[in-house]
Formats: structure tokens, C-alpha cells, sequence
């Protein structure tokens, strides 16, 4: 296989993984994005220039994640690793929870679908299949790949799957950013071996009702994203977190931790966004530890274009 362009560029989405009791498995894309502009070389060299997060933190050279995926993407399609020039306009904050480490693969796995002289070697499923497999979290890749809500599932020997949910056009995100971070790593360190049989129970059946509230009836959001199979556990690696999301849901709101946190995630109604601005503004307004945004849900998932 021979790469088919030199020069592609890439859009990719932030991720909110779990969405409450969809722990692994449910995934929400939003409109907050990473650009990046991708020139295969003649020589072998590997050029990184990163603004924005992460910049001056991350590395400038093979290791990138992003380089690392989409020379993964080139060993799968058969293509020859190329030299690179990457330049990175990075908008999702990383360690936070919004999916920055799953945004990364998918990116520079889609850079690699663009520049193969064949893209259709690495089909949407391919593409999930290996993201998944570097950064390890289809419920962050599936929306990331596919845009809109997904549930992700792994299928033994098929590696990861998803299905796509087209949201309700009512539904709105509102994402509560602290500025301390949580590697992921440590946020699923602290989680038990084994819960009770009650508790999955439980979030078997909100999970359900979550497909139906994201899709069809955002006024079930509240009892939708209710959980009792992650967010109490990781509440002392992330307490400031886990008091918000109560706080949150005590006045009514459909809050949870975004992904392994410490963001928090707040689903609504648009009718609804008044009363979500007043509790946000009433709950740390004014703190200079978070900052409140209001994304739109992404629905095209990443797009990579040849230049
Ligand atoms: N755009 C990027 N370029 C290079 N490396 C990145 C990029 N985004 C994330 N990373 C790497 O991934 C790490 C963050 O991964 P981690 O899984 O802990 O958090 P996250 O992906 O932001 O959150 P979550 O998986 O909970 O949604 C960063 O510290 C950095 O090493
Ligand atoms: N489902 C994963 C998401 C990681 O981004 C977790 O909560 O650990």
C-alpha cells in the first residue's frame, strides 16, 4: 500500500465517556476540538509543534500519541511509516475527563486513513478497533470515531464495537472544568473488584432508560444518569467533583462525572439551560477553580480531510 496525499488535516472531538450508569460503554462527542495539520515527509525525521493544551508537556517527537496511532494505522494498512510534520491546535484540556488521550489515537489514526492511497482498509470499525486498542477506553474512541452518543462494547476475538445513537435535538451539554487534573489510571485504581448484585442491577436498568433519555426523552435525564457503579468510589480521589455532582443533582439537574473526572458533566434540556447556568453560577461561580462551558453535542465525530 502507497500513501495516496502528503498533506491532510484533522478535526476531532472531545468525548464525555459514562454519562452516569453507562460506565465503559456510553460515550458523548462534543463540540470542542482538537485541529491538526499532518505533512507525511520524504526523510524520516518526526516534527511536532503543539499550541494550546498540552503544549510544552507533551512530546516532540515519535512517542506523540498522535504519532504513535497513526503510525499503528500505517503498520495496519500496510503503508510505510513516513516521516512527519504535526502541527497540533489542541483545545481539550488534558487529564480532565473529556477524552483528550482518546481524541489523540483517533486523530492520528484518522490522519492515517486519509493519507493511505486506499482509505477503505481503514474503516470506521478498523479505526475504533485500533484506538481502542492503544488508549484502551471504547467509550471515549466510539464517540470520538463516530460523533453523537455511541455505546461501545468489546466483542472478544472482534476487538471493540459500537453503535451509534443520533441525540434529541433538545439535548444540551454543559461541562464544569476544574483546573486540577486525574490521570485516568489513577481514577479506575480506586474502584472495587466486585459490587453488589443490587448496584449492577440498578445501573443495568438506568443505562436502558439513558438510550431512551438521550434520544427521545431528555425529561427522564435526571433519573437516567443516576450510578452506583463508579462515581461514590472514586469520590476521595476526587472529592470537589463528586460534592458538585450532588449538589448538582440535588437541585434537580442530570449531572455526572465526565469520563474518569474530575470534570463534571451536566445533560439538560435546552428549556432547561437557565436553571443549569443559576445552579453552575450559584456552585462555583466566581471560583477561579473551574471554568463552566457550554459546548453543542458534536455530530460528525472526527473528520480528516486530504489537503
Ligand atoms: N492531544 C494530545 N497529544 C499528545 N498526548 C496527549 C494528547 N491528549 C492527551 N495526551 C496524553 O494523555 C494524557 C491524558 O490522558 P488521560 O486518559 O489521563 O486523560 P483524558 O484522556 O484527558 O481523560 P479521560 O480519558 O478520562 O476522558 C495526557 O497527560 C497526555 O500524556
Ligand atoms: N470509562 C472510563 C473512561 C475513561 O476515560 C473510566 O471511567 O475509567
Amino acid at each position: 500500500m502507497q500513501l495516496g496525499a502528503d498533506h491532510v488535516q484533522v478535526r476531532v472531538p472531545a468525548t464525555s465517556a459514562n454519562l452516569g450508569p453507562g460506565f465503559d460503554a456510553l460515550g458523548l462527542a462534543l463540540a470542542l476540538h482538537d485541529d491538526l495539520d499532518v505533512r507525511a515527509l520524504a526523510s524520516d525525521e518526526v516534527v511536532v509543534e503543539v499550541e494550546g493544551e498540552g503544549a510544552g508537556e507533551v512530546p516532540d517527537d515519535e512517542t506523540h500519541l498522535v504519532v504513535r496511532a497513526l503510525h499503528a494505522a500505517l503498520d495496519l494498512a500496510g503503508a510505510p511509516r513516513t516521516g512527519l510534520h504535526l502541527r497540533c491546535v489542541n483545545r481539550i484540556p488534558h487529564g480532565r475527563g473529556l477524552g483528550s488521550s482518546a481524541a489523540a489515537v483517533v486523530a492520528g489514526v484518522a490522519a492515517a486513513r486519509a493519507l493511505v492511497a486506499d482509505p477503505s482498509v481503514l474503516d470506521d470499525d478498523a479505526v475504533l478497533g485500533l484506538a481502542s486498542a492503544i488508549e484502551g477506553h471504547p467509550d471515549n474512541a466510539a464517540p470520538a470515531v463516530l460523533g453523537g452518543a455511541t455505546v461501545a462494547w468489546g466483542a472478544g476475538g472482534r476487538g471493540a464495537r459500537a453503535a451509534r445513537l443520533d441525540v434529541h435535538p433538545d439535548l444540551r451539554a454543559t461541562v464544569l472544568v476544574p483546573s486540577s487534573r486525574l490521570a485516568t489510571s489513577r481514577a479506575r485504581g480506586v474502584l472495587p473488584e466486585r459490587v453488589p448484585h443490587a448496584d449492577a442491577a440498578f445501573n443495568a436498568g438506568r443505562a436502558a432508560l439513558l438510550v431512551e433519555a438521550l434520544t427521545r426523552r431528555p425529561d427522564l435525564l435526571l433519573d437516567a444518569t443516576d450510578d452506583r457503579l463508579h462515581q461514590a468510589y472514586r469520590a476521595d480521589v476526587m472529592p470537589s467533583s463528586f460534592e458538585l455532582v450532588q449538589a448538582l443533582r440535588s437541585h434537580g439537574l442530570a449531572a455526572t462525572v465526565s469520563g474518569a473526572g474530575p470534570t463534571v458533566l451536566v445533560l439538560s434540556a435546552a428549556a432547561d439551560l437557565d436553571r443549569v447556568e443559576r445552579a453552575a453560577d450559584e456552585l462555583v461561580g466566581g471560583s477561579a477553580d473551574w471554568v463552566v462551558r457550554r459546548p453543542d453535542v458534536d455530530t460528525r465525530g472526527v473528520v480528516a480531510r486530504r489537503h
